[in-house]
């Protein structure tokens, strides 16, 4: 068997051309361009490759965006003040904290201070609260990609086994909340594994769609695949200067049905998501 490359590049390009005549029409409505303030601290380059490429994104989709660069230095109170002003300004949309921050911020504290409403990253408990509820008010981003993917390829869910490797608060845990729901591209049964997982083999070969978000290059091997399954790779490592996911590639792509590759997989679909999320937010705001 040789799987299916899901083109998660092309998929996002077409998704945020229709996010864009989107735009265009909610502009028309009501004169409102969404707006995204997004807050970068510290020199990170990888985060400033990807606060970079949702400035452009945002462009594209005739959407208005603001970076705002603090150095690392910042203090926590003075990354709250900063919050706290874009929670208060209504030309303001959607806000995002490109993460990591620096150590000597505490991440949740900050994360907990965007008002809900604004949080187009879906990270506030609030929100996180009605996704697992069964009610989003936005979606988060990267679970929300591979959901997207899922459906554009048009694979189907329901009923089947998914695994989730990763239990993080920004992919495993809300992948998994998205593929459990009542809905399209959900209804699945779903698993989710981690580092302590016993015999963790045996759980992910159960697979019949596996989710690796793990943060481990190449850690899902072909004995860890049960042969036809779908492999998405939500995992973004550097290794030698080179991008690469969770999965290995090269040994699974020949035994599963369809995979995502690293790079040109599930990464380009989160910033896609972020716009869509972005208009989300600013019809919120519109209706007051
Ligand atoms: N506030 C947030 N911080 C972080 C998030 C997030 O969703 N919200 N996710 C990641 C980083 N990230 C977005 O911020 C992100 C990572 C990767 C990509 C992407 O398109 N990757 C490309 C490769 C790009 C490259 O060459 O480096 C790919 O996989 O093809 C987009 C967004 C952590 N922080």
């Amino acid at each position: 068997m040789t799987a299916q490359i899901i083109d998660g590049k092309k998929i996002a390009a077409e998704t945020r051309e229709l996010l864009a005549k989107e735009v265009a029409l909610f502009h028309n409505e009501t004169g409102i361009t969404p707006h995204l303030a997004a807050i970068l601290v510290g020199e990170d380059p990888a985060s400033a490759v990807y606060v970079r490429n949702k400035e452009r994104a945002c462009a594209k989709a005739g959407m208005k965006s603001t970076l705002h660069k603090l150095p690392s230095e910042t203090t926590e109170a003075e990354l709250l003040e900063m919050i706290e002003q874009f929670n208060d300004d209504s030309s303001v949309h959607g806000i995002l904290v490109q993460l990591p921050l620096p150590g000597h911020i505490e991440e949740q504290r900050v994360l907990d201070a965007v008002t809900p409403l604004k949080d187009v990253d879906c990270f506030h408990p609030e929100n996180v609260g009605l996704l697992a509820q069964g009610r989003p008010r936005f979606q988060p981003c990267t679970p929300r990609g591979v959901q997207v993917l899922l459906e554009k390829s048009g694979i189907d869910v329901s009923g089947k086994h998914a695994v989730v490797l990763g239990r993080s608060e920004i992919v495993g845990k809300p992948m998994a909340m998205l593929l459990v729901q009542k809905g399209p591209v959900a209804n699945a049964t779903v698993t989710i594994c981690h580092s302590r997982t016993a015999n963790l083999k045996e759980v992910t070969r159960q697979a019949d769609i596996l989710v690796a978000a793990i943060g481990k290059p190449n850690f899902v091997t072909a004995e860890m695949v049960k042969p036809g399954a779908v492999v998405m790779d939500v995992g973004i490592n550097s290794v030698d200067g080179k991008l690469v996911g969770d999965v290995d590639f090269d040994q699974v792509a020949p035994i599963a049905s369809s995979i995502t590759p690293v790079p040109g997989g599930v990464g380009p679909m989160t910033i896609a998501m972020l716009l869509d999320n972005t208009l989300t937010a600013a019809r919120i705001a519109a209706k007051g």
